[in-house]
């Protein structure tokens, strides 16, 4: 299922938050929201999820869920969101059992995503037990298992500390290689955004507009840490990114 955003616009009362947005997500890509604090990337994740309606323009589902989709689309937050009194396994249970699924259905699915983010034995752990890096691996294996059509990721990964976000970082490649997933993925880190993305969409500062969709063809699985194209391509973005990103800051302290 591919997604087709038709130009969106949002305001909050007299505060317009998103002004004329129009975007292809397809099936099997990795879509990088970026732009300045504040310009409404969460808010334009929340309208693609269906949480709130934009207050024109609209969010077009082109062609079907997989048949076995529980949720089609399916959040991945940046605080993890777990239940600290359930294992890892009770976790990712828990979004099978609110679909009616148990026993064997469920024990197979709940394997499948243990193994794709390496989680196999750590089934009985606690939240507690687990990393950052870990909780999140959780997590994101928690929304594999209701194998969405699309992932909205916002900012997973800008809890952890900078190794743990390069461990993940190739974990999520690694994800993607093996059975490519589509994502629409906020997040402030322009490394992140060159790592991971197909295609990186920078906003303007509120009311955010689409400065630019900037498309990297390098496979993510050649993509690596300190990789040349690719910090040519991160300076390109801080170059469009600078001054909004300045003037938001700004914005921001005087009020
Ligand atoms: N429910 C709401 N009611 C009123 N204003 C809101 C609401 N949600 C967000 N806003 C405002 O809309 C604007 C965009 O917020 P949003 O969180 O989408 O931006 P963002 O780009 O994700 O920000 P950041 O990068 O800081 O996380 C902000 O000015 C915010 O204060």
């Amino acid at each position: 299922m591919d997604l087709q955003l038709d130009r969106i616009c949002h305001a909050y009362g007299d505060t317009e938050v998103l002004r004329d947005i129009s975007l292809e997500i397809p099936q099997g890509r990795i879509i990088c929201l970026v732009g300045p604090s504040g310009c409404g990337k969460s808010t334009l994740l929340r309208m693609i999820g269906g949480l709130e309606r934009p207050s024109a323009g609209r969010v077009l589902q082109v062609g079907e869920p997989p048949k076995d989709s529980l949720n089609p689309l399916t959040y991945v937050f940046q605080d993890f969101a777990l239940l600290p009194w359930r294992s890892v396994r009770g976790n990712i249970s828990l979004v099978l059992e609110d679909h009616g699924i148990k026993g064997a259905a469920a024990d197979q699915i709940i394997e499948d995503v243990l193994a794709r983010t390496k989680l196999s034995d750590f089934a009985k752990a606690l939240p507690k037990q687990l990393s950052g890096g870990m909780k999140q691996r959780v997590a994101i294996a928690r929304a594999l298992a209701v194998n969405p059509s699309v992932m909205l990721m916002d900012e997973p990964l800008s809890a952890l500390d900078s190794q743990t976000r390069e461990l993940l970082m190739d974990d999520l490649v690694a994800l993607w290689t093996r059975q490519p997933f589509t994502a629409v993925y906020v997040t402030h880190n322009l490394a992140e955004a060159v790592r991971l993305g197909h295609a990186i969409v920078v906003l303007s500062r509120r009311p955010g507009e689409i400065r630019e969709v900037v498309e990297i063809d390098k496979p993510l699985a050649e993509r690596g840490y300190g990789d040349r194209d690719l910090e040519e391509v991160q300076k390109h973005l801080w170059t469009l990114m600078r001054d909004e990103a300045r003037a938001a800051d700004e914005e921001l302290l005087d009020v």
